[in-house]
């Protein structure tokens, strides 16, 4: 029986919320969770390491458990839904997609910095020949204008993407600014527009809803916000507030509840908050994924992890460069030693 829906969401804590357990995610902790979204009748599950296929290194932090095998496990466990797998090129490689999609994977998401979609041709070109349902992802969409926000996205949709999103991977956006990049966005594509956000700000549901008014129909949304910084739009909140203005989701509001309130509040290893550091990355421009990394660094070099979060926005510091964020904590101590002697 095919279920109707109007919008499709894609479930992203098994992949964004891999960066707030530290990658750390169990083949069990993943088969429950994907049979339980399964089951609730989410569409689309991304299941990967937190910086996609191929992010497990010393660079990005290493997994406790091969993602192939957690890809594997989910895929065994999903029903109807699909899984989705995330690749970063440069990170992510031909050979990881191909080897997902064996496994079973049935989305390719395939993202670069907002500037630099030229790079992601290939693995596009790839997913396609693989038949495989592809997205195309601009991150850090904060840091580019409209202008170069659309030139990118349409190379995107040249390359063969069926859907573009947008990804507000600081949660740095605000409502009025995600409005007019969706409209432009709507304006100049054919394929389907989508968007991801991030709740530093505590945006994430109002920007959700502004792009939704600009013509999105594909969101990412993670259960109780298990995702990177403060988290992303949170599913079972968008799903009811969905139901409330009358757009279909095709996703089971009790169960999606009951799966946020029994298996993934006892996986979070503390409540996801706005805390002041996430807070930060909002206010400051800076990628989520690099806060757990922040405050290691803070707590290594005795500094305040805000300080660190600031200066990286200050010198635009973006997703790759993770070694950066040591270098600026190295450099803040050393500031700090040499003002207070
Ligand atoms: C690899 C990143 O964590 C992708 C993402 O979720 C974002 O940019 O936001
Ligand atoms: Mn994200």
């Amino acid at each position: 029986m095919s279920i109707e829906r109007e919008l499709f969401i894609t479930e992203v804590a098994l992949r964004d919320g891999s960066h707030a357990v530290a990658h750390q995610y169990t083949t069990e902790q993943v088969t429950q969770v994907a049979k339980a979204l399964g089951e609730a009748g989410v569409p689309y599950i991304e299941v990967s390491h937190g910086d996609g296929l191929g992010g497990s290194s010393l660079q990005y932090g290493l997994s406790r458990t091969n993602e192939m095998e957690l890809i594997e496990a989910a895929v065994s466990v999903c029903g109807s839904s699909n899984i989705a797998v995330l690749v970063l090129p440069g990170i992510g490689t031909i050979k990881d997609l191909k080897e997902a999609a064996k496994l079973g994977a049935k989305m390719a998401r395939i993202g670069t910095h907002v500037t630099e979609a030229d790079v992601a041709a290939q693995h596009i070109q790839t997913a396609k020949e693989l038949g495989l349902e592809t997205v195309g992802f601009l991150m850090m969409s904060h840091m580019a204008s409209v202008h170069k926000l659309v030139e990118q996205a349409k190379l995107l949709e040249s390359y063969g993407a069926d859907t573009v999103y947008m990804f507000d991977s600081a949660g740095a956006l605000l409502p009025h600014e995600v409005k007019e990049r969706i409209h432009a966005l709507r304006q100049s594509l054919s394929v389907n527009i989508g968007f991801h956000a991030h709740n530093n700000l505590s945006l994430a549901l109002a920007n959700t809803l502004a792009a939704i008014e600009e013509g999105a129909t594909r969101i990412d949304g993670s259960i109780r916000c298990l995702g990177a910084g403060a988290g992303n739009t949170q599913t079972e909140v968008l799903v009811a507030v969905l139901d409330r203005m009358g757009i279909s989701t095709g996703i089971d509001l009790y169960k999606i509840m009951d799966t946020a309130e029994e298996i993934i509040a006892p996986i979070l290893q503390a409540p996801q908050e706005i805390t002041r550091d996430s807070l930060v990355l909002g206010y400051a421009g800076v990628y989520s994924s690099f806060l757990l990394h922040a405050q290691r660094a803070a707590k290594k070099f005795g500094i305040d992890s805000r300080d660190i979060l600031i200066e990286l926005g200050r010198q635009k510091v973006v997703g790759g460069q993770e070694d950066m964020i040591v270098d600026v904590a190295a450099e803040l101590a050393k500031n700090k030693a040499i003002y207070s002697v």
